[in-house]
């Protein structure tokens, strides 16, 4: 599957919640306009009933399914693709298992070097942020507007922003050059078929 050009990249908040929650949310978020999911859960201890889950639910909604930080687990799903950040292994490591296809996406955070490298070495996506305070992250490194702005004159492969974003403030990302918007708690912290309605406007 390719990566999505444009929209919000929904990622999962597992933490606490039972599973056939997770995927109700997930569900109602997908049903309402996401245009791919990441699998994120820091929980070492992986429901295999929730991955898939996940995974069929993207497959019924046409869009990517993405696996944060374990290309192991990925592979072993037949996931479309993994999230990669600098504590998690090399992209080269990642194509050599799950494929030239695989939707690779490499985090960036605000360093446009490591996004030129990224292409580079074949990244399908890029990410940059945290923008904005995250409750999600609260120590995720900051990102500044401009590297999206930079990032976009120099980068072909899609951009992705994360960080704090809500309806309120996504629209000075996407116009500073972020492609797509990945989002955790401005989509989970309340009702998801509402709050994806309100951030499809900036796709517009
Ligand atoms: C789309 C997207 N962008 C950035 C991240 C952050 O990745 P990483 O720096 O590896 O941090 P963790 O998410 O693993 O805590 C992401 N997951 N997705
Ligand atoms: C994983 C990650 N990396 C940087 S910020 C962040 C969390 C994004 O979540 P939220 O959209 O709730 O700020
Ligand atoms: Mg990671």
């Amino acid at each position: 599957m390719k990566c999505p050009r444009r929209g919000l990249y929904a990622i999962t908040q597992v933490d606490g919640k039972p599973d056939a929650q997770v995927l109700d949310d997930v569900e109602a978020a997908l049903k309402t306009g996401v245009v791919m999911l990441q699998y994120r859960d820091k929980n070492p201890v992986k429901s295999v009933a929730l991955v898939l889950g996940l995974k069929r639910l993207c497959a019924e909604h046409q869009i990517p399914f993405i696996v944060n930080d374990d290309v192991n687990l990925a592979a072993q799903i037949d996931a479309d693709g993994v999230h990669l950040g600098q504590h998690d292994v090399s992209l080269a490591h990642a194509k050599a298992a799950l494929g030239d296809d695989a939707i690779i996406g490499v985090s960036c955070y605000n360093s446009l070097q490591y996004a030129l490298d990224a292409e580079q070495a074949g990244a399908s996506y890029v990410a940059f942020g945290r923008f904005f305070p995250s409750g999600t992250k609260p120590l995720a490194t900051p990102a500044h507007i401009e590297t999206l702005r930079l990032a976009k004159q120099q980068l072909a492969v899609p951009i992705v922003a994360i960080g704090g974003i809500l309806p309120e403030n996504g629209g000075l990302l996407v116009d500073a050059g972020a492609d797509l918007l990945a989002v955790v708690g401005g989509v989970f912290n309340g009702e998801p078929q509402a709050s994806v309605s309100a951030y499809l406007p900036l796709f517009l």
